[in-house]
């Protein structure tokens, strides 16, 4: 395989990526909570080496119950997943990869390719994130570029990096070498490997790939507010396991606020209003 740029052509990259950060945050709006748009931002995940074909049948019903974007399993699970989907919106997502990255090239390459054949048209893969910290830029870009080119567009491919393993620094560079690998989402974490997404995190890495890539926030997101303040950050994608509740909470949340804006009706308190943007009260702005 061709290397790209050499290791030292990669610094340069990582150096001007570095320059040209945004100065000050941007704040990207978030869908309504409990909407058709919110529950698409929801990759539907389940990734335990000891998930069962019933939780998994579960999560297939769920998704389908709440239109996620789509369910996020390993590979012996696809075929099950596409065709327990089948028919509905939600797609299917397959790990590569998980969860250390260090596998070789043509280890990740056939697991990709496999996750494809079996009908997955998603795929989040480890980037080798201990290649990147001794900083061997070409080998964790050849690592991408061969998942990509058996897993040509229009499959979607997203690069977990493992921020909670990374400097800022190595941040950046899992970001640039992605987006030359023709990657299609930077996402921040497996949930297997310390802290998951942060808000700085999502922000650091939508600041770097701009508008040519999305940001998966993923690992730890956990309540409505994690979401929000996570898409606000700049992601375009949540991956979670905690999607029904997620939803559950939206949905009482939504009840709550109508609720209290029928009461201050009622009882004259107020002029009658609409119910209080959800989204807005969860805005970090
Ligand atoms: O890719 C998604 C993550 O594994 C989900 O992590 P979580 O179980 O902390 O929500």
């Amino acid at each position: 395989m061709t290397t790209r740029y050499t290791d030292d052509e990669w610094e340069t990259i990582i150096d001007k990526a570095e320059e040209n950060l945004p100065r000050t945050p941007v704040e990207y709006k978030a869908p309504t909570v409990g909407s058709e748009e919110f529950a698409k931002t929801i990759d539907h995940t389940i990734l335990k080496l000891d998930a069962t074909k019933e939780q998994v049948d579960a999560i297939c019903e769920e998704a389908r119950r709440f239109n996620f974007k789509s369910v996020c399993v390993r590979l012996k699970w696809v075929n099950r997943v596409v065709h327990n989907l089948h028919g509905s919106s939600v797609d299917v997502a397959c790990v590569v990869g998980f969860h250390e990255g260090t596998q070789d090239l043509a280890e990740k390459a056939m697991e990709a390719k496999k996750a494809v054949e079996a009908g997955a048209t998603e795929l989040d893969m480890v980037i080798n994130y201990e290649l990147l910290k001794e900083m061997k830029y070409s080998a964790v870009y050849n690592d991408i570029a061969a998942v990509r080119n058996l897993a040509p567009h229009p499959i979607i491919l997203k690069v977990i990096l493992e921020t909670s393993q990374l400097s800022r620094r190595e941040i950046i560079a899992g970001c640039k070498i992605a987006e030359a690998a023709k990657a299609d989402f930077v996402k921040t974490s497996t949930g297997f490997n310390g802290k998951g997404a942060t808000q700085e995190n999502v922000r650091l890495m939508k600041g770097v790939v701009g508008d040519g890539m999305k940001v998966k926030a993923s690992g730890g997101v956990k309540t409505v507010k994690e979401c929000v303040m996570m898409i606000e950050a700049g992601a375009e994608r949540i991956g979670t396991s905690n999607g029904v509740w997620i939803m559950d909470e939206a949905k009482s949340l939504l009840e709550y606020v109508t609720h209290e804006a029928g009461m201050e009706a009622v009882e004259g308190r107020k002029q009658a209003r609409q119910a209080p943007s959800l989204t807005r009260m969860f805005s970090s702005s």
